[in-house]
């Protein structure tokens, strides 16, 4: 894609699991294998999918926390995936995260000026003394928080405005892009409705591009660009969100879509249980891994693996009812736009 911020292509991570008399690896977790996508500069792509699909995995593999399996991370050009860890210092700038609990993600013992003059110094952002100062005070406007709470200390603060600090701590490094992985999953529902809306004013004044992970497909509905969704370590749909919401063509993004609250009333979706659990990712089924909980599975899903491929201009799925006639796909066709034409 053109003007990508960031491009993560055919993305593995496999983790040995150690065990046996001599502690060798004895089988992998295939947590994430082959995950290919692009970010925009200033465009937010949510990922979604049950727990356990490797959505954290990934982000964790774009921000470095380990080496990955295979593949290529792409940052603004540049290869980082393959960086030694001194040339990926001043990158490492670049792509900040915000993780899920803001309990534990700020040190307790630091007062909240210094938590967010810490990137600043690391980074050797700020000209001077002043200049630091400056920067806090303006990053405390940036999250609404009043520019005296810089005094307090973490605990002093709820849940909501330790995630502000947490999204100011990002913002900090001036990135290019943000991490939320399951940032605002913790929090109260009022609370959720003004951290997704705070991230969303951040990136449309900063033009930033992020990487929104989420189990919700409620929450992502009011944030984002574009949606891929996860299913035991595979993309299989990506789309803008008004046609992922309006016109899934993958069945497991359909029974995800189908828990999904409608906001008119009077309407609602029919929801769709899936059967039993997500299968292991140690030994994920043969052909395609939906297979064994998909309710339109046949005889070539259990065989051939449905590769990911654009159906309609910028909507990828990965199944095989793309290649049976509409009458025998339960998916062809607009189905749901209605649903969504209001909102
Ligand atoms: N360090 C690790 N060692 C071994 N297995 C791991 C490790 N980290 C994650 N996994 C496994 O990889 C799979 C994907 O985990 P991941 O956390 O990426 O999923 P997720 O979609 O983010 O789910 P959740 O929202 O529950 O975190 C899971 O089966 C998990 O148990």
């Amino acid at each position: 894609m053109s003007g990508a911020i960031l491009e993560v292509s055919d993305l593995k991570k496999h983790f040995p699991i150690h065990g046996g008399f001599f502690g060798g690896t004895t089988a992998h977790v295939y947590a994430v294998d082959g995950v290919s996508f692009s970010i925009a500069k200033g465009e937010t792509l949510s990922l979604v999918g049950e727990s356990g699909c490797g959505k954290s995995t990934v982000g964790k593999a774009i921000l470095r926390l380990f080496d990955i399996t295979a593949g290529q991370v792409v940052l603004d050009g540049t290869r980082i995936d393959t960086m030694t860890a001194s040339t990926l210092r001043p990158i490492r700038r670049r792509i900040q995260v915000v993780f899920q609990d803001p309990f534990s993600s700020l040190n307790p013992r630091m007062r909240v000026r210094d938590i967010l003059a810490e990137p600043i110094r690391n980074f050797g952002m700020a000209k001077n003394r002043a200049d630091l100062e400056e920067r806090v005070a303006l990053l405390m406007d940036k999250v609404r928080l009043p520019r005296d709470a810089v005094n307090r200390w973490p605990h002093e603060f709820s849940g909501g405005q330790r995630q502000r600090i947490c999204i100011a701590r990002a913002l900090a490094a001036e990135p290019d892009i943000i991490i939320c992985d399951e940032a605002v999953s913790a929090l109260d529902v009022s609370v959720k409705a003004q951290i997704v809306n705070l991230l969303q004013d951040l990136q449309k004044e900063l033009g930033l591009a992020m990487l929104f992970i989420s189990h919700d497909l409620a929450i992502v509905e009011h944030m984002t660009h574009r949606v891929a969704v996860m299913y035991l370590g595979k993309i299989v749909e990506v789309a803008t969100k008004r046609d992922l919401f309006s016109a899934p063509k993958h069945p497991y993004t359909e029974a995800l879509l189908s828990a999904v609250p409608v906001p008119m009333p009077g309407a609602q979706r029919e929801r769709i249980i899936l059967k039993g659990d997500v299968p292991s990712p140690i030994n994920p089924p043969q052909g395609c891994r939906f297979h064994t909980r998909c309710p339109y599975a046949f005889d070539r899903c259990r065989k051939d693996e449905p590769a990911l491929r654009q159906t309609e201009a910028g909507h990828w799925s990965a199944c095989h009812l793309h290649d049976r006639p509409d009458a025998e796909n339960p998916l062809a066709g607009a189905k749901g736009a209605d649903l969504i034409a209001a909102h």
